[in-house]
């Protein structure tokens, strides 16, 4: 019987909520829990789920917060009707970066759960330290340029780890961690990711990293696929490069290696079977690529807090401006990323100040006034061909690509003759800056995926052949199709049928895998198998239009112009 089937369970912990999902091994969702940080928690001071120190710029997450999220959302599919015994595989994905520090008392404490208590009521003494580190910290400026240089420049740190130092990865983060904190360091027995945690608390035991979350920490030599000893040695700082090892622990090459059993807390209080199997979970990023069989002509946007653009490919090309990881399932191939982190939250922004300006700060449909304005305004705000494009850079946080402090600039641009002017005249805010705000993000991710992106025949310019958009800003009918004018797509721009919860999707997808996958079975080949496009992707916007994508080509030419003269800018200001 259908109902009876084997389920696999994915869970989603990202910055602003905690997602649950199961699906049968046709890929379908069975069932579906959420738990959001702010409305949802208790006892925590937290704001979109995070809290900050702003005179350090820091940004971090209380650990116990997202126990008491996990503890709900189980106890939501439970009430749903969710058949526990049926789950076979459970696999995660973790907002990427994060690390939790364990304490000496953890595998103790982990290893003897008991289940009568919920995860929060137990395990406070877990940790020896409450805060995970969040990926929107910028806090660790001193320790970028110690991992930059260590290997003689940021170009090589690139080449060996698939990424230049940046303030969220996790080696930076915990060589700031040994010098802030030197005294917990020391009573600190694991470090996790946000993804082997999830992991751990399946387990019942502190689990390995993921062969894919593991390249987010600027520590793991990727083409060699071991730790890199001279970077090991810095982020240890103080203290023995051992001890750091020891913290780190090993990993496996397979992502869909067997970690263990899952514990029997979960036996005894969710119902859970002896046979279900815990699989490595792994960063939010690579799942979001295992939501589908992505090809590798393909491009991802996800639209969650922060916004990010995905590619599966088998090239390895690292550059300091982007990121390269392994692929989370499958050898040979690599993940491409860029990550910026004026996403969702500097949409909202300019969504708020248009309602407010329209006194209307609370609509029904919080986005109906900024899509209205989005698609009112003409391309590159310009009513003519004649007119001058309006260009801007809208950051309420430090941005990443390119390292920017926060800030807003507002440019006109003369395609014809090159000219970039630093002004609002011309520019009526804040109703120009909803289209304006998407433009700027689209504009920065053609600019940077030209170099991976082919011409698909027919005389056609580089682009990708689809566009898939995720995350909470995939359900936006505007976005998607200012994203199809600038990024192309010769078949569309698509979202999938469940597009806010694309991470929980791949997380269960690589479950499945496995699980059920034959030996030496591909993730795409099995995935593939099963994919029934017609039910799971839902076309929304098109994709490449003559005129429009060649306008946009000369509005990227603007858009790099504008970022040199800002940062340029910026740095005089640094100089005094
Ligand atoms: N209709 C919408 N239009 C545009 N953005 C939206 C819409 N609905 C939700 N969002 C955005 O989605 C973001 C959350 O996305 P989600 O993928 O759930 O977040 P995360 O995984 O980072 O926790 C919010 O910051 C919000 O701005
Ligand atoms: O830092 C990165 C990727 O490098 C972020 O993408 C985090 O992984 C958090 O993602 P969301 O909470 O926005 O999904």
């Amino acid at each position: 019987m259908a109902s009876q089937s084997p389920l696999y369970i994915g869970f989603d912990l990202s910055t602003q909520q905690l997602k649950g999902l199961a699906v049968n091994p046709d890929l379908k969702v069975e069932y579906i829990a959420k738990f959001d940080f702010d409305a949802d928690s208790t006892g925590f001071s937290i704001k979109k789920g995070v809290m900050t120190n702003e005179a350090e710029h820091e940004v971090f997450a209380p650990v116990a917060l997202w126990l008491q999220a996990m503890d709900t959302v189980l106890e939501s599919l439970r009430k749903q009707g969710l058949d526990f015994s049926r789950v076979k595989g459970i696999s995660g994905a973790g907002q990427q970066h994060g690390s939790v520090y364990w304490s000496t008392d953890a595998e103790q404490l982990l290893q003897h759960l008991d289940a009568k208590k919920s995860l929060e009521e137990q395990l406070s003494g877990a940790f020896s330290h409450p805060y995970s580190p969040n990926w929107q910290d910028a806090s660790t400026q001193q320790e970028c340029d110690e991992f930059d240089a260590v290997l003689g420049s940021p170009e090589q740190l690139a080449q060996a780890t698939g990424s230049k130092a940046h303030h969220r990865f996790t080696g930076p983060q915990i060589l700031r961690f040994t010098r802030k904190y030197p005294e917990i360091y020391e009573k600190t027995s694991r470090i996790s990711l946000v993804s082997s945690f999830i992991a751990s608390l399946f387990l019942g035991h502190i689990a390995p990293f993921d062969i894919s979350d593991v390249c987010g920490m600027n520590l793991w030599n990727i083409k060699q696929g071991a730790y890199d000893e001279k970077i090991l040695k810095l982020c240890s700082g103080k203290f023995d490069v051992e001890g750091l090892k020891t913290r780190l622990g090993s990993l496996y090459e397979d992502g869909g290696k067997h970690l263990g059993s899952v514990h029997q807390y979960y036996r005894e209080r969710y119902g859970f079977s002896a046979d279900c199997t815990v699989i490595p979970a792994t960063g939010d990023n690579p799942a979001t690529i295992l939501a589908l069989p992505l090809r590798p002509s393909d491009a991802m946007v996800s639209l969650g807090t922060s916004t990010t653009f995905l590619m599966s490919t088998p090239s390895y090309k690292p550059d300091p401006a982007t990121h390269f990881f392994n692929h989370p399932t499958t050898a040979g191939l690599y993940m491409f990323m860029l990550c910026y982190k004026n996403g969702g939250l500097a949409r909202e922004h300019v969504r708020d100040a248009i309602n407010d300006n329209l006194q209307d700060p609370h609509p029904a449909q919080p986005w109906t006034h900024f899509d209205e304005k989005a698609l009112s305004t003409s391309p590159m705000g310009q009513k003519s061909p004649t007119d001058l494009m309006k260009l801007g850079l809208f950051f309420p946080r430090p941005e990443i690509v390119p390292n920017l402090r926060a800030g807003q600039w507002r440019f006109t641009y003369n395609p014809t003759s090159g000219d970039l002017t630093e002004t609002t005249s011309g520019w009526t805010s804040p109703a120009d800056e909803a289209r304006a705000i998407i433009e700027s993000q689209m504009l920065s991710l053609r600019l940077r995926s030209r170099g991976l992106t082919h011409s698909p025949g027919d005389g056609l310019p580089a682009q990708p052949r689809r566009v898939y958009l995720v995350g909470g800003g995939s359900k936006n009918k505007a976005i998607a199709k200012i994203a199809g004018e600038i990024l192309g797509g010769v078949e569309g721009v698509f979202k999938l049928d469940i597009g806010d919860n694309a991470c929980a999707l791949g997380a269960a997808y690589k479950a499945v895998w496995g699980i059920e996958r034959a030996e030496g079975q591909t993730f795409e080949d099995l995935i593939g198998q099963r994919w029934k496009e017609e039910e799971f992707v839902e076309k929304i916007a098109d994709g490449y239009q003559e005129g429009v994508f060649e306008l946009y080509g000369k509005a990227v030419e603007g858009f790099e112009a504008m970022e040199k003269r800002v940062l340029e800018q910026v740095a005089a200001e640094k100089r005094g």
